[in-house]
């Protein structure tokens, strides 16, 4: 049987930004987030619980995501939508100040190692993402195996000033996870850390909009767009980097595969060079969907540039 699973997924790449929450559950309620829900089960759980409440999970893993939607679908769960999005960027750019009530963060990576120290979740940045986004004695809630982990989180909640009664226990009652379970099992001792969100810090955003720059190269013959693309385009000015060309099904398309940089936050897509009658359209291709940010506009704003400039050197 087909499973219909877009009454739980949200495609925030698809919505105007920041997201209207009222209109995604139909209803208005408070809303509880969690980040890097894995199985589910915590958030299931509390949706079940707590009828009158509004759930949302973030997730990177596509396991994870189509694991709890056969869920919900399943046991026809009306109060939980999910959502594939890095929490870093999404917690940040997905909602607007002061909408969320609580925010829940099970046992997430510690990514101990420091070549990986980016993709932790307990740093000021994150945390003050955290901080705009909850309502006004909205709560945070962490729970994890790793002490330094937890520290360090409860200090950085420390740093933003924007937080107060940060409190960190150890062995506290169970949340129920997989990782839970799987850390209990080992023997590890389990910290949580609580805080309540006192302050609204000022974040600066960058998604959002839906205008995409494209631009035309015009009067070029497909054989010197060939000779163009046949030489490499690299170019890395910071913000985005262009990988490889590919040409696609025939010689009217090109793809170019790129990688746009902003911040700590990376996305990877392609540019298409597109023949039309007017001429080449420049433009972000229709299969990939990333957030269009600053540095994804720009990508593919100088890529029309560089084939501009190349054009006329032939
Ligand atoms: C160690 S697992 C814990 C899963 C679950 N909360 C539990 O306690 O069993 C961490 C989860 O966080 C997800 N994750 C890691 N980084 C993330 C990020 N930046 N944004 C959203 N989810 C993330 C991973 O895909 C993974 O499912």
């Amino acid at each position: 049987m087909c499973q219909d699973f877009t009454k739980f997924y949200v495609e925030p790449r698809l919505m105007n930004l920041p997201m209207d929450l009222d209109a995604l559950f139909t209803r208005s309620a408070p809303l509880f987030l969690e980040v890097g829900f894995g199985n589910g089960e915590f958030l299931i759980e509390n949706a079940l619980n707590r009828q009158g409440h509004n759930f949302l999970g973030i997730e990177l893993s596509v396991i994870s995501m189509v694991k709890i939607m056969k869920r919900l679908s399943r046991e026809n769960i009306e109060n939980v939508k999910v959502m594939m999005v890095d929490a870093k960027f999404g917690v940040r750019e997905l909602f607007p100040d002061e909408s969320v009530d609580g925010l829940y963060m099970n046992f997430p990576c510690p990514w101990p190692r420091e070549r990986h120290s980016g993709k932790r979740l307990n740093t000021v940045d994150f945390l003050l993402s955290v901080a705009a986004v909850l309502k006004k004695g909205g709560m945070v809630q962490l729970y994890t195996d790793s002490l330094e982990f937890a520290e360090v989180f409860a200090e950085n909640l420390g740093q933003t000033s924007c937080f107060i009664k940060i409190e960190l226990i150890k062995n506290p009652p169970q949340v129920n996870t997989r990782y839970e379970r799987k850390w209990k099992r080992e023997g590890r001792e389990i910290y949580k850390v609580t805080a309540e969100k006192l302050k609204t810090p000022m974040l600066r955003r960058i998604a959002g909009g839906d205008e995409m720059p494209h631009t035309w190269i015009k009067e070029l013959k497909p054989e010197n767009l060939k000779k163009i693309l046949n030489s490499p385009i690299k170019k890395d000015i910071g913000v985005f980097v262009y990988k490889s060309m590919l040409k696609d099904l025939d010689d009217d398309r090109y793809l170019v595969e790129t990688i746009a940089i902003d911040g700590d936050f990376q996305q990877h897509f392609y540019v298409e060079i597109h023949k039309r009658n007017k001429g080449w359209l420049v433009k972000l291709d229709s299969h990939g969907l990333p957030f269009r940010t600053p540095a994804v506009k720009k990508a593919v704003y100088e890529l029309g540039k560089i084939l501009e400039k190349r054009r006329g050197a032939l």
